[in-house]
């Protein structure tokens, strides 16, 4: 007999709808472990971290939090954010604090479009649509350089510097990350986003990168898009993406429009990948604490459980993870719709009805 694999999760539910989805998601993975016939199973961490913990402690996370997460298999996040907390203190406390100390450069955010769900978009009810943006995770407008009161000018006159950073590494090691990604899909195709008419410096070292990296990949099609055209450009035309890869800031916000384009915030799943493998990668839903409706158990967990799929991907659990996508679809086009999708469903009715997709499936293989 084979030995069975253990994989350790360490879970961070944090804030607000954070907490329902990542249990709905914890839930979903145990019941995947519970019907691989013994093959594997998940030895979960669960670290209260978050703003109720700020509120007692002062930090977002325990000081030696990096240290105690850095021995696990994966991360699996919920959300940071919460009213008692200034957002840019829970936010570099907790989030960003993992994903640039594990330097997870790489985050991928997929843009799904499920049975059963309406999109926004006109053309999505007769376009096959699927498209994923890569976020550069660790540096460009998220290097957290820069301050306030620079020389103290005094009420009235107050200065504040932000310093974005772009490193010919950096863009180098993101744009090959995306022309891999590429290669693995059936439309082969990259798509790279800037501002660089506007941001002289930082975005035109990275035009240069990927062109340079372009040439490597002579059967992957390539376009370079400025930003504000590729947000009209989700919209009028997605049927050309396929890999849209963007600078921290472009791709955050690329990637909330692509998830309300398919159709709620609630769907979408993204990685924060350390592709090295010197540090746990981290997996959470792209979606933020959702302080409007945390607390009432009518979040949608898909872009947790989503999430849970992309772990099981980097676990090597393939047939499993597309399993449970499967799952997902099944469950959207039968009707089991939360709200913000336009239905009744509970989180709880929608995690129940993946695990029943999920396990029927697998009794009929
Ligand atoms: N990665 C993260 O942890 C992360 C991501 C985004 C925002 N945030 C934080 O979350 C807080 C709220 O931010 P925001 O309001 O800008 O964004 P948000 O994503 O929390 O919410 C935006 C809208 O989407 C809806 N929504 C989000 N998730 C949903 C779900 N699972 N099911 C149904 N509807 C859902 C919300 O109800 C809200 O109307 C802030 O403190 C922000 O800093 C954290
Ligand atoms: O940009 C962030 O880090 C926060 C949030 O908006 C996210 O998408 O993760
Ligand atoms: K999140
Ligand atoms: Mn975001």
């Amino acid at each position: 007999m084979t030995e069975q694999q253990v994989f350790t999760i360490a879970s961070i539910p944090a804030d607000g709808v954070g907490k329902e989805v990542v249990a709905a998601g914890r839930k979903v993975l145990d019941a995947v472990a519970e019907h691989s016939g013994g093959a594997f199973s998940f030895d979960w961490t669960e670290f209260p971290w978050g703003s109720a913990y700020y509120a007692e402690h002062g930090v977002m996370m325990a000081p030696n939090g990096l240290e105690t997460l850095k021995d696990f298999d994966a991360i699996y996040f919920g959300a940071v954010g919460w009213e008692n907390v200034p957002d840019h203190v829970s936010l570099w406390g907790l989030r960003l604090n993992i994903t640039q100390n594990f330097d997870q450069w790489a985050n991928v955010r997929p843009v799904k479009f499920l049975p059963g769900v309406q999109s926004p978009l006109r053309k999505a009810d007769d376009t096959e649509l699927d498209w994923v943006v890569v976020r550069e995770n660790s540096e460009g407008e998220y290097a957290g350089l820069g301050g306030r009161n620079l020389s103290g000018r005094g009420p009235g006159n107050e200065m504040a510097v932000q310093t974005s950073l772009f490193t010919e590494k950096g863009c180098e090691r993101i744009i090959r990350f995306a022309f891999d990604l590429a290669r693995t899909r059936a439309v082969k195709k990259v798509s790279s986003v800037t501002k660089s008419n506007a941001q002289q410096y930082g975005m035109v070292l990275w035009d240069e990168v990927f062109a340079r990296v372009a040439a490597d990949y002579p059967d992957v099609a390539t376009e370079s898009v400025l930003v504000d055209a590729m947000s009209a450009k989700f919209v009028l035309h997605p049927e050309e993406l396929s890999v849209v890869v963007a600078s921290n800031l472009n791709a955050d916000i690329l990637s909330d429009l692509g998830s309300a384009l398919a159709g709620s915030l609630g769907l979408a799943a993204s990685a924060n990948l350390n592709p090295e493998r010197r540090f746990p990668s981290m997996f959470e839903p792209v979606h933020g604490s959702a302080p409007d409706i945390a607390g009432r158990g009518i979040s949608n967990p898909i872009g947790a459980i989503a999430s849970a799929a992309l772990m099981l991907d980097h676990f090597g659990l393939h047939a499993e993870a597309r399993r449970l996508e499967a799952a997902i679809g099944a469950t959207t086009a039968s009707g089991h719709l939360t709200r913000d999708i336009g239905g009744t469903a509970s989180t709880e009715e929608t995690t129940e009805a993946i695990i029943g997709a999920f396990v029927g499936a697998r009794a009929a293989v």
